[in-house]
């Protein structure tokens, strides 16, 4: 029926007058946000879900976007760490015992690392760590840490140079008092090196880190070059790291491969011990020329671990005409950033 202020009806009952019926909505995609506002506007049912889901959205749709932005997330922050986060290296202490009768520092235990070692490898930008003795049965410090922690945390492990390495670690008696070495810090290194060659993390070491490594794997050394091996170089004198020598790579070894032909080298020389017989599975890298004392070794069933029995950090300070090791300490980073997992 019409009050007269709308239209009147047809024959087919339809307000002939009244303006035309929408055209059907057409199919809305994703990106229709316009047309989703306006059936928001009109008020239109959604189920109790939010506004802003597309109702073309089912549960497994979106579960599925949930699950490939979760991954995406991970996989660049996977990234961000694997190429961003700085390597962090451990490097062994030096120990400094108690003098008898001293006073003051000098009547503790003091761990230290020698300055050159902590800079040269900071130089290809990482951080460095020294990693102290642990004690679990201290009485007045226990604590639950090991050198396992350290080796779970750190992505590479350096073994400074410094005391001798004690006849007693490879079943020897010292022949002369004074090359007893340091027994306890043999086997505090012993445990980190086990450690880290366990977690399958790389090591370099150093002049007595060398020898260490040598021993670890069933090796034995010379206790006193000088007396085993009289023909000898003077590969200790009072020059200390100005004493130098040559060194030659055998041409099928990793340090051939890594200074690209280059078949020698001139390095500098701080010990009287050496490397005598090889541990097992023990490739020689090195070799003193004239007199083929062993100078650097490489354990061939680990990804990177390697001994050179000369001062690396020492080489930028001694001159241009000493050996540049950075390829080799990248090389040991490098192993550090693809095994840190
Ligand atoms: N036997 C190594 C001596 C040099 C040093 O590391 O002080």
């Amino acid at each position: 029926m019409s009050d007269g202020s709308k239209g009147s009806q047809g024959s087919d009952g339809v307000d002939e007058q009244a303006p035309p019926a929408p055209a059907p909505t057409p199919q809305r995609r994703a990106t229709d946000h316009g047309a989703r506002r306006h059936d928001d506007t009109r008020g239109h049912k959604n189920n109790g879900a939010p506004r802003y889901l597309d109702p073309g959205d089912t549960v497994f749709s979106l579960w599925g976007r949930v699950i490939m932005a979760r991954y995406r997330r991970i996989a660049a922050a996977a990234t961000r760490h694997i190429i961003q986060r700085p390597l962090h290296i451990g490097v062994s202490a030096r120990i400094f015992h108690p003098e008898p009768g001293a006073t003051g520092l000098r009547s503790k235990n003091l761990q230290y690392l020698e300055e050159s070692i902590a800079q040269w490898v900071m130089s290809r930008d990482v951080l460095v760590f020294m990693i102290p003795t642990v004690n679990t049965d201290g009485l007045l410090h226990p604590s639950n840490i090991r050198l396992r922690d350290y080796a779970k945390h750190l992505d590479g492990l350096v073994l400074q140079g410094g005391a001798d390495v004690s006849p007693q670690s490879y079943s020897e008696v010292p022949t002369r008092p004074e090359w007893s070495g340091d027994r306890a810090r043999d086997m505090y290194e012993l445990e980190l090196l086990h450690e880290f060659v366990e977690a399958g993390k790389p090591v370099l070491g150093i002049c007595r880190g060398c020898q260490l490594i040598n021993v670890a794997f069933g090796g034995s050394l010379y206790q006193d070059i000088a007396t085993d091996v009289p023909d000898s170089l003077a590969h200790v004198n009072d020059d200390y790291d100005r004493n130098r020598h040559e060194i030659a790579f055998p041409p099928d070894s990793s340090l051939a491969r890594m200074f690209r032909g280059k078949q020698s080298g001139l390095v500098n020389s701080i010990h009287h011990q050496a490397v005598k017989t090889l541990g097992r599975d023990m490739t020689i890298e090195a070799l003193s020329v004239p007199d083929n004392m062993i100078e650097a070794i490489r354990y061939r069933k680990a990804p990177f671990v390697m001994g050179l029995q000369w001062h690396p950090e020492f080489h930028r300070a001694g001159g241009v005409e000493l050996l540049d090791c950075t390829g080799i300490l990248d090389n040991f980073l490098r192993v550090a950033r693809e095994t840190r997992f």
